[in-house]
């Protein structure tokens, strides 16, 4: 029982529990702690989609959020109103081993397409499982009994599993922000088995695709041996199922979004339009402005980009003097080798393309290597007559929802790569495969030269998908999902036909 103080328990009793019916758990604080040179600490918004899809759903509700602060050693729990902060310290070590290392120079690649090649360390393992014990020992702290707690992305794949042994009376869910490769990559993973079972400690494992939601089910068949159901899973809808002893796991696709209704509402604001005209008026009124807004990892594609625009302008298809591309590219995971590697890269691309075709005062590709503040961010997207999103594979990609929310003018075009999760919903983007370097030229040559009628069309139907899935329907689809989740075993009288598992399980069952 929950609170028992049995010490296989890891000692948690009735007295530890905390007040939080709802947990999020996340490697982040949706803050950063930076200290300033003057040794003053200020908090600033994290990087990346995640915080921005789950800061509105934690504010709308009170609740805590267990997560690292961002730098070495610091356990401060930053004031934010309306969320209980439960700060993770990290050590240097830890942050070496279990975040640049483990999380992002193992599972990043492997979970993308194998990009770069995943580096395999025993020692990154065991302080990636040792991390993962403390975030659940401090999630096992905050939530109250029988709270709902939701533990996020691929940093955190074993925190499921132990919390469950810690806290049995909790409602467990599970989301994964990144791809869920295909069973060929994954096997590459020396500990598969551990992640499995790590995860099948959820009551509801959430992907953002089907696709990934079916590549785990096999998974679990497969490595962990579980019986699962078998047939395709829907979104948010027709989920599939892992009995797992006397419990029932549910798998399902469940397409993160934006607060669509708030960016809409911002940028149709003045300050925005004037902030927009005058970013427009800074460029020197061009003809064409094309944008980019990413962290800056090699699995964006900004390179595809930058050399699709090359290509461009060495065949004339796109004339430099009508034309200015502003790439806006967050600083990530600075200490990693293959990051460090990537920027070199493109800011040779960025080099390159204006020595030959810029002139004095009026750079073909303005690039800016920092964080760009949200209205300011909004402003750009105002003002972007074409988008530039060319992933090489990711997750979902909320830039490509937010240029949309932003666009209630209906200007604007958005190209976008098929390998991202945002385009099985973006039907009408201008979309292109960022392997094929002329199907991405095309692309943003037809975005260029689009006929208003045509952009307001596909505008249209971008923003009306967009705008009724919204973050808020993201959470309520998961959670709601994750509240009617009962401890019984599948009935096989309610049409859910279970497959065994185990390691003799074909492939052909993939
Ligand atoms: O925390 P960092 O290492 O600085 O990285 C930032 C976040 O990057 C990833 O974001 C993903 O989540 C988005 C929202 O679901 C999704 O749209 C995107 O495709 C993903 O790449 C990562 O998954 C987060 O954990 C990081 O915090
Ligand atoms: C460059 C930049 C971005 N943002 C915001 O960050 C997220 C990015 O989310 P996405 O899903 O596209 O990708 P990752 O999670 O990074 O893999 C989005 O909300 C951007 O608006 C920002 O606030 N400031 C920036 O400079």
């Amino acid at each position: 029982m929950a609170g028992s103080g049995d010490e296989s328990n890891g000692g948690t009793t009735a007295d530890h529990f905390g007040d939080a019916e709802f947990v999020v758990v996340a490697n982040r604080l949706p803050v950063d702690k930076e200290v300033l040179p003057d040794g003053t600490v200020n908090w600033k918004r994290s990087p990346g989609g995640l915080v921005t899809a789950l800061e509105p759903i934690l504010r709308s509700q009170t609740g805590a959020w267990v997560g690292w602060s961002g730098i070495a050693d610091s356990d401060d729990n930053p004031d934010i109103e309306g969320i209980d902060i439960h700060a993770v310290p990290l050590s240097t070590r830890e942050i070496a081993e279990y975040y640049e290392g483990f999380s992002n120079a193992t599972l990043w690649p492997l979970y993308h397409d194998v990009l770069v090649k995943p580096e395999y360390h025993r020692q990154w393992w065991n302080t990636y499982v040792e991390v993962n014990r403390r975030f659940a020992e401090e999630t096992a702290k905050a939530a109250a009994e029988g709270a709902i707690v939701w533990i996020q992305d691929y940093q955190l794949q074993l925190v499921p599993k132990m919390l469950r042994m810690l806290r049995p009376d909790l409602k467990i869910g599970f989301f994964l922000h990144i791809p869920f490769p295909p069973v060929e990559l994954f096997m590459q993973l020396p500990w598969r088995t551990e992640i499995v079972e790590g995860l099948l400690g959820a009551d509801l494992i959430g992907f953002h695709l089907p696709g990934g939601a079916q590549n785990f089910l096999f998974l679990a068949r497969r490595l962990a041996g579980q019986a699962t159901s078998k047939g395709t899973v829907g979104v948010r809808s027709r989920f599939g199922v892992v009995q797992v002893g006397f419990r029932t796991v549910r798998v399902g696709a469940f397409p993160i979004s934006i607060d669509s209704g708030d960016l809409d509402t911002k940028a149709r604001s003045k300050e925005i339009r004037r902030r927009a005209a005058e970013i427009r008026k800074e460029l020197g009124n061009p003809k064409t402005i094309m944008l980019g807004v990413d962290r800056l990892d090699y699995t964006k594609g900004i390179d595809v980009r930058l050399e699709a625009l090359s290509e461009l302008l060495a065949e004339k298809r796109i004339d430099p003097d009508e034309t200015v591309m502003i790439q806006l590219a967050t600083p990530s995971r600075e200490r990693v080798d293959s990051y460090v590697r990537m920027r070199a890269g493109i800011e040779q691309l960025v080099g390159n393309i204006n020595g030959t075709y810029a002139s004095v005062g009026q750079p073909v590709v303005q690039y800016l290597h920092r964080p760009v503040p949200r209205d300011e961010l909004i402003a750009f997207f105002v003002a972007a007559d074409v988008m530039l999103v060319t992933p090489l594979r990711d997750g979902m990609n909320l830039v490509a929802k937010e240029y949309v929310a932003c666009r209630s003018d209906l200007g604007g075009a958005l190209v976008l790569s098929e390998f991202t999760g945002a385009a099985a919903e973006l039907r009408s983007a201008y979309q292109a495969n960022p392997y094929d370097l002329d199907g991405v030229k095309d692309a943003i040559e037809a975005a260029v030269q689009q006929t208003p009628e045509d952009g307001r069309k596909r505008m249209r139907a971008l923003r009306r998908q967009v705008l009724a899935h919204d973050v808020a329907k993201w959470a309520e689809s998961f959670l709601g999902t994750l509240a009617s989740v009962t401890e019984t075993a599948v009935d096989p009288n309610r049409g859910v036909h279970l497959v065994q598992g185990g390691a003799e399980s074909s492939d052909s069952d993939a």
